[in-house]
């Protein structure tokens, strides 16, 4: 926790440009400031958060940037929070990776009534902010906010709930140093004093008064109980601070405490163990201070040592150890060589890496990392690098909204030998890659490959082109699927949850929900039917909408159905029959992480109520207030769901896989989801102790468009980023056929202009990295590559789209012709929108009427019939040596008295080369069989019972 003060500063003050005798030291001793970024000041602002991240915590008011890139450069450059308007929270809200703790929602309250109306209304559809960050700026501060918090019902606002309030004048500051114990107040740097002694001071706010505002003191004492801290958070020592102690720590930036038996405590100043102020915060109920210092001399303890608690210890210890042996290490001595040779150290950090990654055990993998610690401390302190610096850098790393991939450079991987890659290629799989090979098959650029596009850089697919010198492999290796976390990774984090959520049932399930949805209100983790109607409040022309998709979804699969059972005499007397039957129990996953899929409730629900499953159960993430999208719950109440399981990926699978206490267990489950959801479907599916099915993998949605001279560049470009907008990890193919540089220009461009007006830009951006267009001179090419790829949406933008529809061999889903986006198929056509995936087109169908249903097949044999297949049945059973199979024909036909049957016209008894049986292969040929008794002895000695056939 900070001091509840946010600085507000102009970066042009501190970067010099506007000098005001702001020092920046003493904001830092604060922890955190606020800074206004413009369009016109966002290189300054930039460069400011580079230079100061370290020293304290950035927050910055961007509700003036136009530019997502602008936004997302201050998160990757460490900016600790973003004030934000409407419709900058919904964006970011949708990018997964950044976290809604590093946003603020900033109401300007310049006009009140808007302002509070908007406000209500953003509430009632984002419930969850109502307990999150909020910031006030209005002109009539605290009285203001008091009212706005009253009329939204939220006042007091929660112990936990930060609500930020800008004071913009000295007396208004004056006046709310009472109020507000749990909040935080921005002032402007220009209305604070950091010296109450300097001239004038009076017509300013004393930082310290700020600081102090709603703090609890020690009761007998009135002073605040204060930890001591060095830079890395280890604690020195226990002290007092009063208000003049901080406010002589804060003016001279050195550790300044209060004695109770001397009065103010300059650290230091009797001993020489002086220190320098970091910084200074509170703790979560602000009763107990924090003063983060760098201490000098021998330690903080009277008695020499570095804390009150001792010596130093592990990594504090050893860099100590190194800092002093910089000036002094006596000369020849082993650490001294290593911090003037280089090579050397160099040459030892390889060695102790070596040797850690052989390392195998518990102990040896301790001793070689704490080798290789050792000596990559002494690079870093050699060159002026502390573990203070490392570990700022790791925070600013975990701060980034966008990662690297993390895939090691190709010198660090193993080669594969290139034939196990063509092997997977040429058994038609293309199923998901190990990171690291698809790292080290490195492709070729392509001409106009946008090598070292930056985040601002233009948004394409990369070209490659059969006409050109691209060899085969290199294009096969251009429509990899962009790599996945390795299969065995995602199960080692899928496991532990199938098997908690299988040990403790509910709990387990809510556990996770709480975890990953962050709804903790939620109680149980299931809604049973029937669902109350205020959970389901749609608008109007949501209804209608649903309703027309419903319906046609419904038609297609309804005529999916067998009108009659299957019924053929395979022989007199021979009848065989088969019938279908609904999947009593099954389980439908709604994905509900980067987007919510109402429309996948319909593609599942739908044909499951029309196949007549008895029990439809839902699952699908809820939003962090516990509850689902309306939409969700609507259709879940229209194709009559018994239950909605209210948690997403692996839990919620493993939760219809096995059954809970609450959430019933299913025979079979259905619908896509990303890779954990995916792994968890792939477990259960695999132990037989579930008893449960799944349709197919349905991963990362993509789309393969083929367009030829007559394709509209607009309409290709708009269904290329129908899928490129579902996730990073989508992949979208353009085919081009005979296209020039002009026309393939054409798209290109619509593909930049109209990406740059989606509100999921960012998610485009990341998924076009890894897409591609093939330039192909012919139609026949076009669908050899399709066909290769078997992309789960094959759009048709070509002259005759209908005529190559026989040349189609893998693909999930077909969109012909330019007046059919993939988007009808999503959504309203009536087919089906869950398919496969990751080439998995090639032996997989997306879902259909089929997946909810089982055949079930029927023999009937009269007494003709015993005679006409008898013979065939006890002669195959005699080959596999199953007497009682073969007896209980025996018996029948003992009964109807047929003790000589003669083999059927068509029969071929070769069934060996050692066999004594008449060849009776030739039409026409005719042989009598006799049924025998053999002994299980007889059967044993050779494992062939030798035939009778005469
Ligand atoms: N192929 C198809 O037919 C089809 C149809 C619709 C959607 N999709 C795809 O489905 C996917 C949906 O993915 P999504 O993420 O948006 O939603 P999701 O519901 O599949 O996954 C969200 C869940 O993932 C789990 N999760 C997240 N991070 C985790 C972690 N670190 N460890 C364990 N579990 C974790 C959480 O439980 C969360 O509830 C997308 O890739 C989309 O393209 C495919
Ligand atoms: N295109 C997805 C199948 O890959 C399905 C979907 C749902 N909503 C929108 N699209």
């Amino acid at each position: 926790m900070g001091v509840g003060l946010l600085v507000y500063v102009d970066p042009g003050e501190i970067l010099g440009s506007q000098p005001t005798g702001l020092n920046l030291d003493q904001v830092s001793y604060l922890g955190q400031c606020l800074v206004e970024a413009t369009p016109d000041n966002f290189e300054s602002s930039l460069a400011f958060l580079r230079q100061n991240f370290s020293k304290l915590a950035i927050n910055f008011d961007v509700r003036q940037l136009r530019s997502w890139d602008h936004v997302v450069d201050l998160l990757n450059n460490g900016a600790s929070k973003l004030f934000v308007n409407f419709e900058q929270l919904k964006a970011l809200s949708q990018e997964p990776t950044i976290s809604q703790d590093r946003l603020v929602l900033t109401i300007s309250l310049v006009n009140p009534k808007t302002d509070i109306g908007k406000l209500k209304s953003f509430l009632e559809t984002n419930t969850e902010w109502m307990t999150r960050e909020w910031a006030f700026y209005g002109d009539k501060g605290n009285e203001q906010v008091d009212e706005v918090l009253k009329e939204l019902g939220n006042y007091p606002p929660s112990h936990d709930q930060t609500i930020f309030v800008r004071i913009t004048s000295e007396g208004e500051g004056r006046n709310l140093l009472h109020e507000y114990p749990g909040n935080a107040l921005i002032v402007s740097s220009k209305l604070l004093t950091f010296d109450q002694s300097k001239e004038g001071h009076e017509k300013l706010i004393p930082a310290v008064d700020l600081v102090l505002a709603g703090a609890t003191p020690d009761r007998k004492t009135g002073l605040y109980a204060t930890t001591v801290v060095d830079e890395r958070g280890v604690a020195l020592g226990l002290v007092w601070s009063s208000k003049e102690s901080i406010a002589e720590a804060l003016k001279t930036g050195a550790g300044v405490y209060q004695s109770r038996k001397r009065g103010l405590w300059h650290k230091g100043a009797s001993s020489g163990d002086t220190q320098e102020l970091i910084s200074i915060a509170f703790d979560c109920d602000k009763d107990c201070l924090l003063f983060k210092v760098h201490q000098k001399g021998k330690g903080f303890c009277h008695l020499g040592t570095t804390s009150c608690w001792g010596k130093s210890s592990g990594l504090s210890k050893l860099q100590r150890t190194l800092l002093d042996r910089k000036v002094d290490a006596p000369e020849g001595s082993y650490t001294a060589r290593l911090f003037n040779d280089s090579k050397l150290v160099n040459a030892k950090i390889k060695e102790e890496a070596d040797e850690l990654c052989a390392a195998n055990t518990k102990e040896d993998i301790a001793s070689e990392a704490a080798d290789l610690l050792y000596f990559a401390l002494t690079r870093c302190i050699a060159a002026g690098v502390t573990l203070e610096d490392i570990e700022k850098n790791l925070d600013l790393k975990s701060l980034k909204v966008k990662r690297r991939k993390g895939d090691a450079k190709p010198q660090y991987v193993e080669d594969k030998p290139p034939k196990e890659q063509s092997q997977s290629e040429s058994n038609g799989v293309n199923g998901p890659q190990d990171e690291e090979v698809k790292e080290a098959a490195s492709v070729p650029k392509a001409p106009s490959d946008p090598a070292g596009k930056t985040s601002s850089g233009r948004i394409e697919l990369k070209r490659y082109s059969t006409t050109q010198a691209f060899s085969d492999d290199v294009l096969k290796a251009a429509l990899q699927r962009p790599s996945q976390k390795s299969n065995e990774k995602i199960m080692s984090l899928v496991r532990p949850i199938i098997a908690d959520v299988r040990a403790d049932g509910d709990s387990a399930v809510l556990q996770y929900t709480h975890k990953f949805e962050k709804a903790t209100s939620l109680k149980s983790p299931v809604l049973k039917a029937p669902f109350p109607e205020s959970l389901m409040q749609l608008p109007e022309e949501t209804i209608k909408a649903i309703n027309i998709s419903y319906d046609n979804i419904l038609k297609f699969h309804s005529a999916q159905k067998s009108s009659a059972p299957l019924v053929v005499e395979t022989m007199p007397g021979v009848t065989c029959s088969r019938f279908s039957r609904p999947i009593e129990k099954v389980g439908l996953y709604i994905p509900g992480g980067t987007a919510v899929l109402p429309s996948t409730a319909l593609m599942l629900g739908v044909p499951a109520m029309a196949a007549g499953c008895k029990d439809i159960v839902f699952a699908s993430p809820p939003r962090a207030d516990g509850t689902l999208t309306p939409e969700i719950v609507y259709i879940a109440h229209k194709v009559g769901a018994r239950e909605i399981v209210l948690a997403g990926g692996a839990q919620a699978v493993a939760a219809m896989a096995y059954g809970t206490e609450s959430i019933t267990k299913v025979d079979k489950i259905l619908g896509p989801g990303n890779q954990f959801v995916t792994a968890a479907k792939m477990l259960v599916s695999n132990d037989t102790s579930a008893a449960v099915s799944i349709d197919m993998p349905a991963g990362p949605s993509e789309v393969l468009v083929i367009a030829d001279k007559t394709a509209d560049p607009a309409f290709v470009a708009s269904d290329l980023l129908s899928q490129a907008e579902h996730g990073t990890d989508s992949q979208v193919v353009l085919i081009a056929i005979d296209l020039d540089e002009k026309e393939l220009q054409a798209i290109e461009d619509e593909v930049h202009k109209q990406a740059h007006e989606l509100p999921r830009v960012d998610i485009v951006r990341g998924a076009i990295e890894h897409s591609v267009t093939i330039s192909v001179a012919t139609l026949e090419e076009a669908m050899k590559w399709s066909n290769y790829y078997a992309p789960e949406h094959l759009i048709l933008q070509i002259a005759e789209p209908r005529s190559v529809l026989p040349s189609v061999q893998n693909a999930g889903s077909v969109f012909i012709g330019g007046w059919t986006p993939e988007s009808v198929g999503d959504y309203s056509a009536g087919v089906n929108h869950s398919l496969p995936t990751y080439g998995y087109a090639r032996q997989y169908s997306g879902v259909n009427l089929g997946s909810f249903t089982k055949s079930i097949t029927s023999s009937e044999v009269t007494e003709q019939g015993v005679g006409e297949v008898g013979y065939a049945v006890m002669e195959l059973a005699r080959c596999e040596g199953l007497d009682a199979h073969r007896r209980a024909m025996e018996i029948r036909m003992e009964k109807l008295g047929i003790v000589e049957r003669k083999v059927p016209a068509n029969g071929n008894t070769a069934v060996g080369k050692d066999e004594p049986v008449t060849a009776a292969g030739e039409q026409g040929a005719e042989a009598t069989i006799q049924p025998t008794k053999s002994t299980p002895s007889e059967s044993q000695t050779d494992g062939v019972e030798a035939p009778t056939a005469a």
